[in-house]
């Protein structure tokens, strides 16, 4: 495997004078937003630049022994090597994709080879293509988010190649942030939907429901996509009202995550109760093959189990993994009942 150098991104090549009293975090944004803006400047920070490489959409991954994955980011002299070996050219590395900036100011970029065989890449780069369904549970929580946010934009990339409205090609900026032209000037951005996800309580117990295409055992909060002209407030109460047949009431955010899985959506956890007096499932099956109540006891056993698909005894119920919101929204109520029943 090749090794990677850590370059770090120079603020300075962003010339546009910074605050002093700036924080990190507030400089390395705006160097962000500068790569977005000036094609130039971003084109020469590519030349500096972490890539994570993906083929078909596949990131590429080394797998450790301890079961767990990680990415295998590479530099733009590495690639182009790897690129004029394999019969492809320094041309392709202009398609790469901005996706963020570490904590060491390093400058992060994807870029998917999807046309070159994967097989000859494989061995060259010491590592393999997995499919992000596979890769995202198993990576760590620091990689995850990232290598999902440049799957989405290569998708979105590799699927708006052409204006809507007239057919014509549509090019990408340098950063690959926004992609303009289709005859009409229109510039296009990234698009993602946004999904509701919410734990209804009923003040002792909380309800989850499984699909068909689940694995065994497993349950999760309700979910569903808004629909257009609704808040977020009506999304939870419909979603509720269409998958378990109740009325939902103290709806309150608690917080968000990007999410991969089919297609790019920006999830939205809530919190909702219902009367324990009306709080009797009506489950629509062509939504939802169950739901239950459960309780504080089995929700805090299930919290405790380890790995979504270990082998061996499969335990009564499974919850989604820490990667995913509706695992920190079922830790939340377990956290908020252990407080209440501490109180009483
Ligand atoms: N991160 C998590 O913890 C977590 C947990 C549960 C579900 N999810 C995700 O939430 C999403 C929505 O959940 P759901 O499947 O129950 O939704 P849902 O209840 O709205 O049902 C899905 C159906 O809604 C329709 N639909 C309406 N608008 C759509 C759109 N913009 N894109 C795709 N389909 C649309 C389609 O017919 C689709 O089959 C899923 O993609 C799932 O992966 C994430
Ligand atoms: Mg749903």
């Amino acid at each position: 495997m090749m090794m990677v150098h850590p370059v770090k991104f120079l603020l300075s090549a962003a010339k546009r004078p910074l605050t002093r009293c700036c924080s990190a975090f507030v400089s390395r944004i705006r160097s962000l937003n500068r790569l977005k803006e000036d094609d130039d400047v971003c084109a020469e920070a590519l030349q500096h630049a972490q890539i994570f490489l993906f083929h078909r959409l596949s990131p590429l991954l080394q797998s450790s022994e301890r079961g767990t994955f990680r990415a295998v980011p590479l530099m733009y002299s590495d690639i182009r090597a790897i690129l004029e070996r394999l019969g492809s050219d320094e041309a392709k590395l202009k398609e790469s994709v901005l996706i963020g900036c570490s904590e060491q100011n390093q400058v992060q970029f994807c870029l998917d080879v999807g046309e070159l065989d994967q097989v000859a890449l494989e061995e060259a780069l010491d590592g393999t293509f997995v499919d992000l369904k596979k890769g995202f549970f198993v990576l760590r929580r620091s990689e995850a988010p990232l290598l999902a946010k440049a799957q989405a934009l290569l998708r979105w990339h590799l699927t708006t190649g052409f204006c809507s409205a007239t057919g014509r090609p549509t090019c990408p900026n340098q950063a690959g942030s926004q992609r303009v032209g289709g005859g009409g000037g229109t510039i296009y951005y990234p698009q993602m939907s946004p999904v509701v996800i919410v734990l209804v309580s009923d003040g002792k117990r909380c309800l989850l429901g499984r699909q068909p295409s689940f694995p065994p055992g497993m349950y999760s909060a309700l979910a569903g996509f808004c629909e257009l002209g609704e808040s977020l407030e009506e999304t939870v109460s419909r979603e509720v009202a269409e998958e378990v047949g109740l009325e939902v009431h103290n709806i309150s955010y608690s917080s968000s995550q990007h999410w991969p899985f089919p297609r790019s959506s920006l999830m939205l956890g809530c919190h909702a109760l219902v009367s324990p007096a009306h709080s009797q499932v009506n489950v629509d099956h062509t939504e939802l093959e169950d739901a239950r109540w459960f309780t504080f006891h089995e929700i805090t056993s299930a919290l405790q189990v380890k790995g979504l698909w270990s082998r061996g005894h499969a335990p009564p119920l499974w919850l989604p993994p820490k990667h995913a919101i509706a695992n920190r929204l079922i830790t939340e109520w377990a956290e908020l009942q252990r407080c209440s029943q501490k109180a009483d």
